[in-house]
């Protein structure tokens, strides 16, 4: 399987990154020289086993944590060398953020979580995208609500509709369909999918779930730290065979 297309723009590289967590004894190297570009345009999923390295590998490209060494470029900006400020900032205007923690503000209700980075960004939120985002994942009438009035898989849902709203360059995503039910899971996954090919949005997914080969342009597997595989238009069974 080829991962070369000329034809295809970098839109996040990682050169010779390493992470280390603790020293001594508790020393653990999480990230081991990963070199890699991921493709502006295509849905990336990053799989592998517990503890290989993946969330950390997906927090150094968000620039939520730092590389013990090597450079990241995100959008042609090299984030390793930015300020606290530039970080937040490109960040806030390049990137959507969805955890299986979801971060949701508890005081504001569901409507106002999602518009939160559009509104952060200082841009127009386009009323129509959101529409359809919230329809398609089954939002609209919860839009009122609180999220600790809403159930783990709608407040993981609002999660996800607030990073498409702001329709970021790159959306970052940790399991994001973890704690959801089968049906939901491939709601999910399909309007994830449809950013990518409607909006020309680029997706970098964590996750477990094999299945998500079918939805994913390349899969990315890692192992103790390293890249292990690198696949373009993998089916599950070739994905499951290399976990
Ligand atoms: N903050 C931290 N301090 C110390 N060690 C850490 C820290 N975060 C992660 N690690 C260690 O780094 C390694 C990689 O962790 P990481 O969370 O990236 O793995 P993962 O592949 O995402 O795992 P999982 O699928 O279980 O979420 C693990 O051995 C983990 O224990």
């Amino acid at each position: 399987m080829e991962n070369i297309n000329n034809s295809l723009q970098p839109i996040v590289e990682l050169d010779g990154v390493s992470k280390t967590y603790g020293h001594g004894d508790t020393r653990v190297r999480a990230l081991k020289n990963i070199n890699v570009s991921l493709y502006k345009g295509q849905f990336t999923s990053i799989m592998g086993p517990s503890g290989s390295g993946k969330s950390t590998m997906l927090h150094v490209i968000a620039g939520l944590d730092n590389p013990t060494r090597g450079t990241i470029t995100v959008d042609g900006v090299d984030i390793t060398h930015l300020k606290d400020k530039q970080l937040t900032e490109l960040r806030r205007s390049r990137i959507g953020f969805i955890f299986q923690s979801f971060n949701l503000v508890p005081t504001i209700n569901v409507l106002d979580n999602i518009m939160l980075p559009t509104q952060l960004s200082g841009t127009k939120v386009d009323m129509q995208w959101l529409k359809k985002v919230v329809d398609s994942l089954g939002l609209t009438t919860r839009l009122k609500h609180r999220p600790s009035e809403l159930s783990g898989g709608q407040q993981q849902r609002v999660a996800v509709a607030r990073a498409l709203v702001s329709r970021p360059a790159i959306i970052v995503a940790d399991e994001p369909t973890g704690n959801l039910d089968s049906k939901t899971s491939d709601e999910v996954l399909a309007i994830l999918r449809q950013a990518v090919d409607e909006f020309g949005q680029t997706v970098i997914m964590v996750t477990h779930n094999p299945s998500v080969a079918k939805v994913s342009d390349r899969v990315v597997v890692v192992a103790d730290g390293t890249i292990k595989a690198d696949m373009v238009g993998a089916t599950p069974e070739q994905v499951i065979a290399l976990l």
